[in-house]
C-alpha cells in the first residue's frame, strides 16, 4: 500500500468525483490524477466545469460525490465501513495550507494594504512571526516587480499589479499546489504578458504542482506537462501540449481548440 510520502502517490487525485448544483450535474464520475511537480492545463468549453474543479480542490465548493485526495490523504471525505464520511475540519485545514489559488478577479482584501494581504495567511494560518512573514513578503514583491507597493491599498493599483500581488500572496504560503483560474482574463491585453512571465518563472524555478485554467495557448504550451480536455463533465482527451495543440488528430478536437483558446 503506498503511503502519502511515497513519490508514486499523486499530489492530487480525483476518484469518481461528482459535482452537482441542484439538478445540474456539472462533473460526473470524474477520475484523474496529477503527479508531484506536474503542471496540468484544463481546457474545455464554457460551463464544462474547469473552474469548479479548481474550487473543489480549494474546498470552496462542496463535493457532492466521490473523493479527492491530496498527497494520498482524503480532502473532504473518506470511505469508512462502506460509507462516505466527512473528514474533520482540522484534517481539512491541514491539507488546505498546502494549496494556493490565484483567481480571475484577484480577490485581494480591499481594506488591507498590499503587505497585510500577503502576510495575513502566513501569520494566522502557518503561525509565522510578523518579522519572518514581512521579510518574505518584501522579497516576493521584489520577485513580482512591485517592491515599492507594500503600503498601498489594492484598489489604488492597476489590474495587472493587483494580480501580481495576488500571485505573491499565494506564493507566500509556499504552496505545494498552485491553482490558477483564468488569471489573465480580467486584465488589459498589454499587461497579460507581464503576469504570464512571472508565472513562467515560478514554473521554471520551483517544483510547485500546478493546475491551470487558461485560454492562453502559448502559456499553456510553455508551462504545461499535460493538457486535459473536458466536456460533459469528463476528460475527453489528454496528452502533452505538443500532442493536443500542434497535432490535433481529429477534426472535432481542432474545432474545439479554435473555439476555446487564443494565442497570446
Ligand atoms: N455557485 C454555483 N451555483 C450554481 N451553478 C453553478 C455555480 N458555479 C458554477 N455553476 C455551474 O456549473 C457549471 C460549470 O461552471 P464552471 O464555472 O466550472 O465552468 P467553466 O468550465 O470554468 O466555464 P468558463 O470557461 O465559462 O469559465 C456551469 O453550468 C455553471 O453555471
Amino acid at each position: 500500500m503506498p503511503t502519502p510520502t511515497d513519490p508514486e502517490v499523486p499530489v492530487i487525485e480525483f476518484v469518481d468525483v461528482e459535482k452537482r448544483f441542484g439538478d445540474n450535474i456539472v462533473l460526473k464520475d470524474l477520475n484523474f490524477s496529477v503527479r508531484r511537480g506536474e503542471r496540468v492545463t484544463l481546457i474545455g468549453p464554457s460551463g464544462s466545469g474547469k473552474t469548479t474543479i479548481l474550487r473543489l480542490v480549494m474546498t470552496l465548493e462542496e463535493l457532492t460525490g466521490g473523493y479527492i485526495f491530496v498527497d494520498g490523504e482524503p480532502l473532504t471525505h473518506r470511505e469508512k465501513d462502506g460509507k462516505r464520511v466527512a473528514v474533520s475540519p482540522k484534517e481539512q485545514k491541514k491539507l488546505r495550507t498546502r494549496i494556493g489559488m490565484v483567481f480571475q478577479q484577484f480577490n485581494l482584501f480591499p481594506n488591507m494594504t498590499v503587505l497585510e494581504n500577503i502576510v495575513e495567511a502566513p501569520i494566522h494560518v502557518l503561525g509565522q512571526s510578523k518579522a519572518e512573514a514581512t521579510a518574505k513578503a518584501h522579497s516576493l514583491l521584489e520577485q513580482v516587480g512591485l517592491p515599492d507597493k507594500a503600503d498601498q491599498h489594492p484598489l489604488s493599483l492597476s489590474g495587472g499589479q493587483q494580480q501580481r500581488v495576488a500571485i505573491a500572496r499565494a506564493l507566500a504560503m509556499d504552496p505545494e499546489i498552485l491553482l490558477l483560474d483564468e488569471v489573465t482574463s480580467a486584465l488589459d491585453p498589454e499587461v497579460v504578458g507581464d503576469v504570464l512571465n512571472i508565472l513562467r518563472k515560478v514554473a521554471d524555478t520551483t517544483n510547485v504542482t500546478m493546475l491551470i485554467v487558461t485560454h492562453e495557448m502559448s502559456f499553456a504550451r510553455d508551462v504545461s506537462h499535460k493538457v486535459m480536455m473536458f466536456d460533459g463533465g469528463r476528460v475527453i482527451e489528454e496528452g502533452s501540449p505538443e500532442k493536443i495543440f500542434s497535432d490535433p488528430s481529429q477534426e472535432r478536437t481542432k474545432q474545439f481548440l479554435s473555439a476555446v483558446l487564443r494565442d497570446a
